[in-house]
């Protein structure tokens, strides 16, 4: 399903001829992931993974790439963009921009473990960290003004109960002011689809393509609300501590982020509550096995609206 564009043995073998990669010895499309084309390729010198970037500004591009060689380069899980013999991480493909990265090993976790939980916890501190040197700039695509944005072509058309809560946490928000929080790079989407594993051994980060500038905080907030939820919009208290005290050992968070905490927590709850709602209220062609449930994000949100959280 996530192969949108195909690309043929022939194409591949000689795309990859401006990499110093070896020879093709095989490919496989990747069925996971939703905003691009993923093929798995092995070739002589190693195994990569090809994207060719479906909806992405081709402008946006070399910051990612760049952040996944900085963070890559310097000690950190995630992947490696490939360079070809000019040196360019970014190229084309069948007229897309493409990429090829080192593939890395193991495999997403659907029920952490709290082993787990506090490796994450440790690598987006060390994401944080290490992406302080980095030079790139790219503002959130999902800030501010897409938040007000999205909500209005939504008012119109959700029940009065969801306009309304929608309408109240919008108001409770304008007064957060992120810029006065401590900034950084950012991930912004690290899910549990996006983190590989190998038994208990964090072996890879992947997917940075919604990675920003933004406030530190908040990429610790995305992704608790991601990984220390259930389903049933309950917190898990062991894998929250897990993942927050092994996060403060890289970095620890300052009074501004303290004092902020509970509204940070709810607006990254409202991030992807409002997403999923917008994907949910106007599907995109042939999208409908892929829309992610957006209740699960407004019963957080109501969790993070009625209890104070656990102290940062
Ligand atoms: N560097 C990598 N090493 C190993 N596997 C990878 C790597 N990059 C991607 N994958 C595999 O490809 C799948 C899809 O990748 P990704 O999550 O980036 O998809 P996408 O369509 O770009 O994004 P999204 O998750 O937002 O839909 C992942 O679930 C993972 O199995
Ligand atoms: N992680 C997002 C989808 C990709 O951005 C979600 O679960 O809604």
């Amino acid at each position: 399903m996530s192969v949108f564009t195909k690309v043929s043995y022939n194409e591949l073998r000689d795309f990859l001829q401006q990499y110093p990669v070896g020879e093709l010895i095989g490919y496989q499309g990747i069925g996971e992931g939703i905003e691009n084309t993923n093929y798995f390729v092995d070739t002589s010198d190693g195994r990569w993974v090809l994207t060719l970037f479906e909806r992405l500004n081709y402008d946006d591009l070399p910051f990612f790439l760049g952040l996944m060689d900085h963070l890559a380069s310097r000690g950190f899980t995630g992947a490696m963009p490939a360079r070809t013999h000019e040196g360019k991480n970014l190229v084309t493909l069948n007229g897309k921009p493409a990429a090829l990265v080192h593939r890395l090993t193991g495999q997403g976790v659907l029920f952490p473990n709290l082993a787990q939980s506090a490796a994450v916890g440790s690598a987006l501190g060390d994401l944080h960290v290490t992406g302080l040197s980095y030079a790139g700039r790219c503002e959130n695509s999902r800030g501010p003004a897409w938040r007000e944005q999205t909500a209005k072509a939504l008012l119109s058309r959700v029940d009065k109960d969801t306009r309304a809560l929608i309408e109240d946490e919008l108001k409770a928000q304008s007064k957060l002011n992120f810029a006065a929080l401590p900034q950084g790079v950012i991930h912004a989407d690290l899910f549990r689809d996006n983190v590989l594993f190998v038994d208990d051994r964090l072996t890879g980060v992947i997917d940075f393509y919604y990675a920003c500038n933004d406030a530190l905080i908040y990429d610790l907030a995305v992704t608790l609300n991601d990984w220390c939820f259930e389903t049933n919009g309950h917190p898990n208290a062991a894998r929250w501590t897990a993942m927050t005290d092994a996060y403060r050992a890289r970095r620890e968070p300052e009074e501004s982020e303290r004092a902020a905490w509970s509204l940070v927590l709810r607006a990254a709850a409202l991030r992807f509550w409002l997403s999923r709602l917008y994907d949910w209220t106007f599907p995109r062609e042939g999208d409908v096995v892929h829309v992610k449930d957006p209740d699960q994000y407004r019963r957080i949100l109501e969790h993070h609206r009625n209890t104070a959280p656990p102290a940062l």
